[in-house]
């Protein structure tokens, strides 16, 4: 693939195995769950997740989604317990949405899929850097939340507020004083299983964290999402949708849950 990978019918996920031959690995994200084939291990921990909001840096249109940026210099906004050992600390988060409500998540329960999903990426700081930690298999631990179509989030607001301002890639805000433990359910119960990132460079290094209970986030709320565009200033628009990757083979690994 001669040029930058995308989710558009040139330089979509069917393509990116050409520029990214990971992406035929034996860990790729994201995958179907089945909740009847995952099985309960009561040696995993309780999640536990420490955000302090005053970690929180900016918002960023990256030409693929938004993300939201923390500042990760010192242990305090972190993951611990759940499948994970050591400390993970904070780098972003970002979503993954469709152009319409019937898709948009990237990992999919009995073959449902919903229309947008939630991940918090974490690193590991048994390495100096994120960057170090993402080419590592336990470099990174990344919180999945699927949301459905419902009520209004208003938990949600202050984000899809700031979309705005980052119309086109490249642009970006300060977003300060966001504590993104108010977007999680309220049941910590997940699954967890070995994959990888789900864009390019689709590195096999995620220990993935996906929650059972979904968010729930409106139509108009969704359109808000969909308002932003993949296109840069001055470029022909684009409409930032559909930003999935669809699942991948399981190829032997286990899901497990932290519930019965
Ligand atoms: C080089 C990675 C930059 S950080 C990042 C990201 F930007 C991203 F989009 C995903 S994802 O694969 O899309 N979702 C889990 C990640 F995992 C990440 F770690
Ligand atoms: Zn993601």
């Amino acid at each position: 693939m001669s040029h930058k990978w995308g989710y558009g019918p040139n330089n979509g996920p069917d393509k990116w195995e050409e520029g990214f031959p990971i992406a035929n690995g034996p860990r790729q994200s994201p995958i179907n769950i089945v909740p009847k084939e995952a099985q309960f291990s009561p040696s995993l921990k309780p999640l536990k997740l420490k955000y302090d909001p005053s970690n929180s840096l900016g918002i960023l249109n990256n030409g693929h989604s938004f993300q939201v940026d923390y500042l990760d210099d010192a242990d305090s906004s972190i993951l611990t317990g759940g499948p994970i050992s050591g400390t993970y600390r904070l780098k972003q988060f970002h979503f993954h949405w469709g152009a319409s409500d019937e898709r948009g998540s990237e990992h999919t329960i009995n073959g449902i899929k919903f229309p947008c999903e939630l991940h918090l990426v974490h690193w590991n700081t048994k390495y100096p850097s994120f960057g170090e930690a993402a080419g590592q298999s336990d470099g990174l631990a990344v919180v999945g939340v699927l949301l459905k179509i419902g009520a209004a989030n208003p938990r949600l607001q202050k984000v899809l507020d700031a979309l705005a301002s980052i119309k086109t890639k490249g642009l970006q805000t300060t977003f300060a004083n966001f504590d993104p433990e108010t977007l999680l359910p309220a049941s910590r119960d997940y699954w967890t299983y070995d994959g990888s990132l789900t864009t390019p460079p689709l590195l096999e290094s995620v220990t993935w964290i996906v929650l059972k209970e979904q968010i729930s986030v409106s139509p108009a709320q969704m359109a808000m999402f969909r308002s932003l565009l993949f296109s840069g200033k001055g470029e022909d628009e684009c409409c930032m949708a559909d930003n999935y990757r669809p699942p991948q083979p399981l190829k032997g690994r286990q899901v497990r849950a932290s519930f019965k």
